[in-house]
């Protein structure tokens, strides 16, 4: 039975389905069609055999011959009319739903990857939309096809020879039974074989996105064995399948011979002693193949149906994740937007923090500001909670207590969209996509001109070496940079920053070592930054942060130190040790994490 869930699943379906109402009812309306046609073939041969040949009649026998010749004809091209437009609009509304989704998905917040393996909803957007589009509407159809078919065969064998009707009907429960017993347990190995699949391929992800790490400590063969695991499962259950599969078909095969044998055995003693024409006997057997195929299909359509209200369920739980609060709330007025044109200030007044309710605080009570043209940086030991500083100001976590005011403005009150001309995040392990050098400066800003690329490539000292690459700003990035120096790659992704023409600089420093010529251009362009910019920055390197306007230490989500590197210096603490718990203090300085 539907549950109000199903219900509620099917309606936002169809939503996206009445886009394609004509598409759905051509393949409908096909339904009695391919059923008349169905029923019109056993019912000539009736004709021809009885009333022409079993009475030597030709005349009108090339008419009849003809006749079943073009219902046999009609039927195929209704069956196929039925099933292409249906098949369509499973297709195109699926397709529909898919840019809805991934549309969604790209604006969830954060909070919602963190707690979803990728592969999650990587199988939501493919197979589970996939199960919908194709076998949830084929199947709901064929379902209600089958049953028509089955039900107005039987009634025209009663019609005709109840005798015979009730031989088949005899047959038609253990039959019933069997198909139910085998498909019950093919759904069990079903559910095995996609759960298996699920994990395999969440493996394989994992194996493909770490293979540098696999590669590098020689364990291809540990993961050569678990994922021949994982093959060999599916490979057994597979096997299963296909033992069941390969029994169901042998046996009502051979039921539907016996009960064709049985037909022929009791017809033919009929036919001899005239209880029964020929021509029906023949019809009979005609009908009896077209009733037991769709018995054998039933229990399979159901349980498509069922996997398929299963996975239309993980469809719409995406559909309904909440998208950031932020995004949610009205638009502001026109005052309030006027006010965050032109970054001031930002301010945070005793802002805690944590990632969900069930964890510990990360910040505690922190409070500072940020005014225009100052630069902040921020320094502590790992896990002290510096870059959530930086990830609540680009509101990619929300949910903060205290006050994070920009120009006087609650942060969490301003949808994100109104503040991203202020801020850009430059972080030096930026993802860099397959494309040209130009459209990774360029992201999000596909129409900025040659001259503004190039001017910003230049403002981070990226452009000496992008000149030098083949194609120059053409050149093709491989996956995530890899044809780049992980130097080369950090000064892309500050040239991306840059364009992206912000007025406040995030800067979150790498602390992955590069070469030193590569070194000293990020040295310059950081400093650059520094001499002319608002920033506020996470850096490793005493030379970059060492004429900021206020240094702010962290320790274990609160700050223990602040003031100017010098004051820092004398009050010979947390900042002190810091500086002097760093092995690599030859020029350039580093503040040790
Ligand atoms: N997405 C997250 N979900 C839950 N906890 C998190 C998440 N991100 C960070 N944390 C935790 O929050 C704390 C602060 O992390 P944060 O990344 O802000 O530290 P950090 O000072 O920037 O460290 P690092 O210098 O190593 O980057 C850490 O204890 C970390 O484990």
């Amino acid at each position: 039975m539907l549950k109000a869930k199903d219900i509620q699943h099917l309606k936002h379906f169809f939503k996206y389905a009445k886009a394609y109402r004509v598409t759905a009812w051509i393949g409908i309306l096909m339904l009695p069609l391919s059923i008349i046609t169905n029923l019109l073939f056993p019912w000539l041969i009736i004709q021809v055999i009885d009333d022409q040949l079993a009475q030597n009649k030709i005349e009108g026998l090339w008419l009849n011959i003809g006749l079943l010749c073009l219902v046999l004809a009609l039927n195929y091209l209704f069956e196929s009319l039925y099933s292409y437009n249906l098949k369509r609009t499973g297709q195109l509304t699926v397709a529909d739903m898919r840019t809805a989704l991934f549309n969604r998905v790209i604006h969830l917040p954060r909070r919602y990857f963190d707690n979803t393996p990728s592969g999650v909803t990587l199988t939501r957007l493919t197979s589970d939309l996939e199960a919908i589009g194709e076998s949830f509407v084929q199947s709901v159809v064929g379902l209600v096809k089958d049953s028509l078919i089955t039900i107005s065969l039987l009634v025209m064998m009663f019609v005709i020879d109840w005798r015979l009707a009730s031989i088949v009907l005899c047959v038609i429960p253990p039959v019933m039974y069997l198909t139910i017993y085998v498909r019950n347990r093919l759904r069990a190995l079903y559910r095995i074989t996609r759960s298996v699949m699920a994990r395999s391929t969440g493996f394989l992800q994992e194996v493909l996105l770490g293979f540098k790490t696999v590669q590098l400590y020689r364990a291809e063969q540990e993961v050569e064995e678990v994922y021949g695991a994982y093959t060999d499962e599916f490979l057994r259950a597979q096997i299963k399948v296909n033992k069941y599969d390969s029994i169901l078909f042998a046996v009502i095969s051979g039921i539907t011979s016996i009960t064709v044998a049985l037909m022929i055995w009791y017809g033919s003693g009929q036919v001899l002693q005239q209880g029964l024409t020929l021509g029906v006997l023949i019809a009979f057997i005609n009908m009896l193949e077209k009733l037991f195929s769709p018995i054998k299909d039933f229990t399979s359509q159901i349980a498509t149906i069922q996997s398929s209200f299963a996975s239309l369920d993980h469809v719409e739980e995406l559909f309904t994740e909440p998208l950031d609060e932020a995004d949610r709330l009205m638009i502001l007025s026109a005052g309030v937007s006027k006010k965050l044109e032109q970054f001031d200030s930002l301010e945070f007044k005793n802002v805690s923090f944590r990632y969900t309710e069930q964890l510990p605080y990360v910040l505690k009570e922190v409070s500072f500001c940020l005014n225009k043209g100052q630069q902040i940086a921020l320094v502590g030991a790992t896990g002290s909670g510096k870059s959530t500083i930086l990830r609540l100001i680009a509101q990619i976590y929300s949910g903060y207590e205290g006050s994070i005011l920009l120009n006087g403005v609650e942060l969490s009150s301003i949808p994100t969209n109104q503040i991203n001309h202020i801020f850009s995040l430059m972080r030096q392990d930026a993802f860099l996509f397959e494309e040209s050098v130009r459209f990774n400066i360029a992201l999000g800003k596909q129409d900025m001109t040659d001259k503004e690329i190039k001017a910003a490539a230049e403002y981070v000292f990226a452009d000496q070496f992008i000149e030098q690459l083949p194609n120059g700003y053409d050149f093709k990035l491989d996956k995530n940079g890899s044809n780049l120096s992980s130097g080369q790659a950090q000064l892309i992704s500050f040239a991306r920053a840059v364009a992206q023409k912000g007025q406040v600089f995030m800067l979150d420093e790498a602390t992955s070592s590069v070469d030193s010529m590569t070194e000293n251009l990020i040295q310059k362009a950081v400093k650059r930054l520094f001499d002319g910019k608002t920033v506020i920055a996470i850096a490793h390197r005493l030379s970059t942060i060492r004429h900021s306007d206020e240094i702010l230490v962290f320790d274990q989500g609160r700050i223990v130190e602040r003031g100017t590197h010098e004051q820092l210096l004398t009050l010979n603490a947390v900042y002190w040790q810091l500086l002097n718990s760093d092995t690599t203090q030859a020029e350039p300085l580093s503040i040790a994490q």
